[in-house]
């Protein structure tokens, strides 16, 4: 009862109290932040950030000391350049020519004549492919816009 008393009357021996002032100055340990230097300074345990290692070989520079990205630019242009001076590789946007086979070859041959020619066959067998290479034979030929008309009643060659 006396305990009761003393403690309503701002008396703080009992136990409970004491133990429960204590934690003030440990818990502040908690509410660091790594922003505020001087909470830092008598800690020791702070991490320190490592300092990033390479392997040995990977300094990010070639054995000239020019930068890996830079040197690669220089070296890319200079390939860029000499191919395209060469002319043996540049790059270009044209499909590579198509090799007709020997049938194919032989109906264009007639259709340059000026022969009316009627061909078939199974699907895929080439036959829009002739047609491609007629029409652009012809186009060649006659060079008067519209003097070559493509015309078409059915299947997928009238969307060719
Ligand atoms: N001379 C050729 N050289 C290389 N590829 C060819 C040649 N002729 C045809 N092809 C290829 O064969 C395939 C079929 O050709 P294509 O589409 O011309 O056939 P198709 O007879 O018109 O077929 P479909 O009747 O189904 O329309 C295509 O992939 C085409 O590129």
């Amino acid at each position: 009862m006396k305990a009761i008393e003393d403690a309503l009357n701002g008396n703080t021996t009992v136990a409970t109290a004491s133990k429960a002032s204590q934690p003030l100055a440990e818990s502040r340990s908690f509410n660091k932040r790594p922003s505020d230097p001087a909470l830092f300074e008598q800690d020791d345990a702070v991490p320190q950030k490592k300092k990033r290692q390479l392997p040995p070989g990977w300094s990010g520079e070639t054995q000239d000391g020019i930068p890996m990205s830079k040197s690669m630019t220089v070296n890319m242009k200079s390939q860029v350049r000499t191919l395209s001076q060469t002319g043996s590789l540049v790059a270009t946007k044209r499909p590579a020519g198509v090799f007709l086979s020997q049938e194919q070859s032989q109906i264009l041959r007639l259709v340059e004549e000026g022969t009316s020619v009627f061909y078939t066959g199974s699907a895929g067998t080439g036959k829009s492919v002739l047609l491609r290479e007629i029409i652009k034979s012809m186009k060649k030929k006659h060079k008067a816009v519209d003097a070559v008309a493509i015309t078409a009643s059915t299947g997928d060659i009238v969307f060719d």
